[in-house]
Parts: structure tokens; sequence; C-alpha cells
């Protein structure tokens, strides 16, 4: 049986397509409309019913995004919450979400090495047979977990070398990495495209952002004991994160290089502060008050004379990125910085930056449940609470830091200039994202400005 058109298959599902798209969350270019959808590549994985067809999507002339449609004549009801549209009488849907054809994809990926031009290249330790579960977790691409492994599909990747697999390979052998295991291609373009990652996944894994949060539910309910009286206390775990990244800092420059910051490398980082700073205030009024403080902070960082080292470092590091496993922390999603370019990401960067992305996390931790109090008394004990857990974890996190690489409070102006520059990038993510939350990075750079 053959699949409808999957050369067209974007384009005959049109609108229906377009609908959908826009409603994922890794759908980039929030905001705007999406007008049309063109399919450049495609490939039919799966011939029969249900039919797997691979294509790579582009929607009003963007970088192309990886979909993975299933269709069906008749789709289960487990399934009917993933249907993307009709054609022909079949239902087309997200495939990903259907785990028989995301097992048979696996078991002939593994079988012929390369299939319709994607090739799997898995160690030997991945078998076939797996039926994969979702991650059932908010993410910005779409992992599968086949027993032992988890696969991520990039949802928009990128031509070329890709900084994931790369800074994970570079570290291999790290305890605060999970080992990577194979590499989805699409050897098709000039630039072959990297589109899927496998790694070890961790079945007694929690994310930090879970159980930092639950030690602040704690400490909350607890209106009456400081923070390092209540059972949840979460220092010693802080600390033994910030020694994990100061690890993972030290083996990323010895396995990719490091050299000092010039002058020219803080005029630039400078001057991307500036222009971040440019777009958030053009779209978030609210930001404009911290202007001259903002800007005077970021150009504090000019008059820099201690020298600072830079090298390749996670660039996107906040609680979400950090998993803690029964054999310490590790630090998974090595993308970099989020709507940065592939050339904007490989610059090297000083660690501090991952150090500021950490501590503004334990902000968000400490402050995520105070929107919203209605009642004032109880509002200024739970704020003071809050503040005490985000002072207390940030200093721990610091000191655990300062164990392996250098304390990140001796390099106040740049650690607050980083800090401030990624809250302000925050505003910009809550204003679009989640306009509840806009208040945390808000009264965060009021409160260090
Ligand atoms: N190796 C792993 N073991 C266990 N869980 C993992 C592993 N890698 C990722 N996860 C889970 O999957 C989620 C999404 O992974 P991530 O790489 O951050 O994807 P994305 O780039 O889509 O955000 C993580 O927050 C975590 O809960
Ligand atoms: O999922 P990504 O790694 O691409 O990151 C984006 O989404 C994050 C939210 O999931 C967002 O992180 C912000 O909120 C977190 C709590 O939900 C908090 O721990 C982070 O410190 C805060 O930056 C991130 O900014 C955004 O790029």
């Amino acid at each position: 049986m053959t699949v409808l058109r999957p050369t067209e298959l974007a384009e005959d599902l049109g609108g229906e397509l377009l609908r959908w798209l826009v409603g994922q969350r890794f759908f980039r270019t929030k905001g705007h409309t999406a007008t049309a959808a063109r399919t450049l590549r495609s490939s039919v994985l799966v011939d029969g019913d249900p039919a797997l067809v691979h294509a790579m999507v582009s929607v009003d002339g963007g970088a192309p995004y990886q979909l993975l449609f299933g269709v069906r004549d008749h789709v289960p009801d487990a399934l009917a919450h993933a249907v993307i549209g009709e054609l022909d009488g079949r239902a087309v849907y997200d495939a990903p979400q259907d785990h028989e054809l995301m097992g048979i994809l696996l078991d002939r990926l593994l079988a012929q090495g390369t299939i319709e031009g994607l090739r799997f290249d898995a160690d030997a330790s991945v078998a076939p047979g797996a039926r994969p579960r979702p991650v059932g977790v908010e993410q910005s691409n779409t992992s599968l977990i086949y027993g032992s492994a988890i696969l991520k599909l990039y949802r928009q990747p990128e031509p070329g070398t890709n900084r994931d697999v790369d800074l994970h390979r570079a570290l291999a052998g790290s305890p605060h990495i999970a080992a990577p295991l194979g590499v989805l291609t699409d050897t098709r373009p000039r630039e072959p495209v990297v589109l899927g990652f496998m790694q070890r996944f961790l079945p007694d894994a929690v994310e930090g952002w879970a159980t930092a949060t639950a030690s602040v539910r704690d400490l909350l309910a607890e209106g009456d004991l400081h923070a390092d009286e209540v059972g949840g206390d979460f220092a010693g775990e802080a600390g033994r994160l910030g020694t994990a990244v100061a690890e993972v800092h030290k083996a990323l420059a010895e396995a990719t290089g490091v050299r000092m910051v010039t002058e020219a490398d803080l005029a630039e980082e400078v001057a991307a502060m500036h222009a971040r700073l440019d777009v958030v205030l053009s779209e978030v009024p609210a930001l404009a008050p911290e202007e001259a403080v903002l800007r005077s902070a970021f150009d504090a960082v000019l008059d820099l004379t201690t020298p600072v080292p830079i090298h390749q470092i996670h660039g996107d590091l906040h609680l979400g990125q950090v998993l803690r496993t029964t054999t310490g922390w590790i630090l998974i999603d090595f993308e970099g910085e989020p709507g940065a370019t592939p050339e904007q990401r490989a610059v090297p960067r000083s660690p501090l930056r991952d150090v500021a992305g950490m501590l503004r996390s334990f902000d968000y931790a400490a402050f995520h449940l105070l929107p919203g109090n209605e009642d004032p008394q109880d509002d200024r004990q739970r704020l003071t609470r809050a503040t005490e857990w985000s002072d207390r974890n940030r200093a721990a996190f610091c000191a655990g830091y300062a164990e392996v690489g250098e304390n990140p409070q001796d390099h106040a102006v740049l650690l607050r200039a980083l800090e401030l520059d990624k809250a302000v990038y925050e505003v910009r993510y809550e204003h679009h994202n989640r306009p509840d939350w806009a208040a945390i990075p808000l009264a965060a750079i009021q409160r260090r400005s």
C-alpha cells in the first residue's frame, strides 16, 4: 500500500497542519501567523496501515522542522488526541505518539543502518525490539524512551555538526552526563543533518526543578521554620550540584580548549547584552524603569581587569537541565543558548554564564509559588521564606562550585551582569510563553539592579 503523496503531505494537509504546528511547544515562531508549509524532503519509513512518513517541513520559508506523520485508516482512541488532519479518508497524526510505529522505526534502522537516506549509527548495546514510551515532561524537542536508552528527535535540526552530540562525546567518561549511544542522521543534504541523539536512559533520575521545588513547598508549608530547619532542605544538593557543574566545566575546558577573555570578547559580550535589552524593552514596556541600571551593570563588565577563562560551556543551564540520580547530578541537553545561531553557540564563553543561569533558576524555584497570593500578611511571611531559600541555595551552589573551580562570587561584576542579562532574556520568554510568570524575572531584576 502506498501512502498518499508523501512529497507533498504538508501542502496537502495545509491549514490543518499549520493549526496543529503553531500549538506545539517546539514551534519556535510564536506570536506569528503561519501561512504556508512546504515539504523539503520526505521518506516513507513504514508503508502500510499504519504508515510512517518522515518529512522536513519549512513554514513560511523558515528553518525546517522534523515531522513524523503516522497514517491510519482508523485511529485508535488512544491516538485520537494526536490527529493532525485527514487525507483521502485516512487520518494523519503525530507519529512519535504512536509506540507501535516508533518501535518499528527503531527496528528498521537497527536492521538496515540506512533507510531512505536516514542513517542510524548506534552502539552495539542498543537492542531491537524495544517499544518506546514518551518522557512525559514538557520539552522543546521530542524524546522517546526505549528501555535503557532515550532517543531525542530534534524538532528543528540544524545542518552540520550538532553541539549536543559533540559535547557529550567530548565529555565521554564523565560521571555527570548520560552516555551517548547513537546518532540518527539525514544523509541526503549536501551537509548532513543530525536528526536524533540516543543516550543511556537513567531510570532513577529526577529533574532538578522537581527536587528543588519540592523543597520550596516544604518550606512554605512550614511558615514558622527557617530554610535550614525544614526536612526538605536543599542546600546539600545545591552544593553537590555546584561541584558537578564545576567538574563538567573543567572537563570541557580540557577537552575543547580554553583561553583568557580579551577586551574584544568583553566588548562583544556587552554589546550583545545591550542588543538583547533593546529587543526586550521594545516588547515589554514594564521593563523600562530598570533600563538605566541594567545598562550600567552591563557596561561595568568593560572595566574588568581580573582575567577570566573562556571555553565551551553548557550554554542553557537551569534546574530543568540537571537530573539527580542515585549516583549524583547529571547535566543534559548541551544544545546551547536558545534562539542563538550555531555560530553564536560555538563561541567560547565564560563558565560564569552557566553559573548565572543556575542562580537564576534557584530564584525561580524560590519565588514561583508566590504570584497570585492574596493575603498580604501571608505574602510577607512567604516572601521572607522564599528569599531565605534562594539566598541559602545560591550560596551553597557557589560554595560547591568553588571546591573545584574558581569561586563565582569572586567575579561579582561579571556574574551580576550575566544574571541580569539572563533575567532580561527570561522576561521576554515569559512574556511570550507564560505571562503569569513574567513577574518572577522582573522582580529579580528590581531586587538585584
Ligand atoms: N538520559 C536521561 N535519562 C533520564 N531522563 C532523561 C534523560 N535525558 C533526558 N531526560 C528527560 O527528558 C527531558 C527532556 O530532555 P532534554 O534533553 O532537555 O530535551 P529538550 O531539548 O527537548 O528540552 C528531561 O527534562 C528529562 O526529564
Ligand atoms: O526548555 P529550554 O531549556 O529550551 O528553556 C526554555 O524554557 C525554560 C522553562 O521550561 C525556561 O526556564 C525558565 O523557567 C524555569 C522554570 O520553569 C527556570 O528553572 C529557569 O531558570 C528559567 O530560565 C528557559 O528560560 C527557556 O529558555
